[in-house]
């Protein structure tokens, strides 16, 4: 009787924890501190997914929390892809269109993968600009919230030796531009023995030229039994040599069909090299501009165009890499936080750099590439929402505005008269808004 009654009571106690787990269960998601829900519209180009929720891949509780506290909800299409394959270990080619999600693609995976009971570097990010290393990590840290991941940030243009310093302390994740993370392996610093996932972020302008061969010279130092994600709106063929060389029966992902977003509405104007700052002119006292990015193609020329914008009254900051750092990285966090409207940059700032508020992109200067130009373009209509695209064109630039045309596979219209507003400015009457 007595075992019988013990028994019992085992089996309540047994039952009643299990009730406790599934309160929890449903309690933990309702303790969430989640944002305030984004409102505005978004395009198929992230609301066309299978339909999966993050809960399906079988994450952590901890790294779930800091996925839905960030304030993302379901997965984007580049996500369902890209999550349950790179779990699987499999090295990863994935290409997705602008500000579809890539990040989290890859950085929710990595997070996952890392035993936080080893104390060593088990991920290695690569990004090309020290802007877009400080943004990623800055994700990793937010989604990596809840979960004791040693998370760290290192590029060119800070102190060496303080990098050294905190790479002896624990470390799991580094983030990190091609030059700074070579100088440092070159030193032995760190010990990327165990070092096991190796993710290229825009990867194709990591294996241009620009980084001459760096890519080889990082994976040398990698362990041979490795995983390899390639991530990037475009792949050039010149991709190709690297993936045959060094990633193994890659799993490819791409979901592009079209290239261009379709939240990203693309104008051209025909204008004399002279007359382009009188156009820039008309189109600000035209165009409803929550926060816009200009593009030229030099650094002196973004310095010229900064100082005549001031000149015609209107808040700009601008930024290029021959800045010193330091006030690199006060632009970017005073832009991103709103405090100017339009920032005139080089294209320090074309690939990867995340400003929900930018509706209007502006080619001060028309660039020679269709990666380049796809990549600017891509600045606004940030996960699916709404932007345009304004291009001043020179006679000089009419045989490349065709060209881009085609190989994207788009049309760029002659700019009209009046501009929908409908096309690029949703209603931000529940967003915070500074009056400049
Ligand atoms: N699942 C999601 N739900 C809601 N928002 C998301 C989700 N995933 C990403 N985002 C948001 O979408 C924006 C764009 O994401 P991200 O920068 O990763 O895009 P990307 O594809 O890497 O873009 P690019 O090609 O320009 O580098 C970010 O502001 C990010 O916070």
């Amino acid at each position: 009787m007595m075992t019988d009654s013990l028994s019992t009571n085992n089996h309540l106690s047994s039952l009643s924890t299990k009730i406790d787990d599934k309160t929890d269960d449903i309690g933990w998601k309702a303790k969430l501190k989640i944002p305030p829900k984004d409102r505005r519209i978004k395009t198929s180009d992230v609301t066309e997914t299978r339909g999966n929720e993050f809960e399906e891949f079988c994450l952590k509780r901890e790294l779930l929390m800091g996925i839905f506290e960030k304030g993302w909800e379901k997965p984007s299409p580049i996500q369902e892809a890209s999550i349950p394959i790179a779990l699987s270990g499999k090295d990863i080619l994935a290409r997705a269109k602008n500000g579809t999600g890539k990040t989290g693609g890859y950085s929710i995976p990595v997070l996952e993968q890392v035993d936080t009971t080893k104390d060593c570097i088990q991920a290695l990010i690569i990004v090309p600009t020290r802007e877009l290393a400080l943004q990623t990590s800055q994700i990793c840290i937010e989604l990596a919230k809840h979960m004791n991941v040693r998370i760290m940030v290192t590029t060119g243009g800070t102190n060496l030796r303080d990098d050294i310093m905190r790479i002896y302390q624990k470390v799991h994740v580094i983030i990190a531009t091609p030059g700074r993370i070579l100088d440092l392996m070159d030193k032995g610093v760190p010990n990327m023995d165990l070092c096991r996932i190796l993710v290229l972020d825009e990867a194709d302008k990591l294996l241009s030229q620009d980084f001459k061969g760096m890519l080889d010279h990082v994976i040398s130092k990698l362990p041979k039994e490795r995983q390899i994600l390639l991530f990037s709106a475009t792949f050039p063929l010149t991709v190709k040599q690297f993936m045959e060389k060094h990633l193994r029966n890659p799993y490819e992902i791409n979901l592009m069909e079209e290239l261009t977003l379709k939240g990203v509405t693309q104008y051209y104007a025909f204008v004399q090299e002279r007359q382009k700052v009188h156009c820039l002119n008309t189109l600000f006292s035209k165009l409803q501009i929550n926060q816009s990015i200009i593009f030229c193609n030099s650094t002196q020329r973004v310095e010229l165009l900064a100082k005549k914008i001031t000149e015609l009254g209107y808040c700009c900051y601008y930024i290029h890499a021959k800045m010193a750092q330091a006030h690199r990285n006060r632009v970017f966090h005073d832009f991103r936080n709103g405090l100017c409207r339009n920032l005139v940059c080089s294209d320090l700032f074309t690939r990867g750099i995340d400003v929900q508020a930018v509706n209007v992109v502006i080619n001060f200067d028309f660039p020679k590439m269709a990666e380049t130009y796809l990549h600017r373009i891509g600045r606004s209509g940030r996960f699916g929402h709404l932007g345009i695209a304004i291009n001043l064109i020179t006679y000089d630039d009419r045989f490349a505005l065709h060209r881009i045309e085609q190989e994207l596979g788009t049309e760029i219209k002659p700019i009209p008269k009046v501009i929908d507003p409908a096309l690029y400015v949703t209603n931000m009457e529940d967003e915070p808004h500074e009056e400049k």
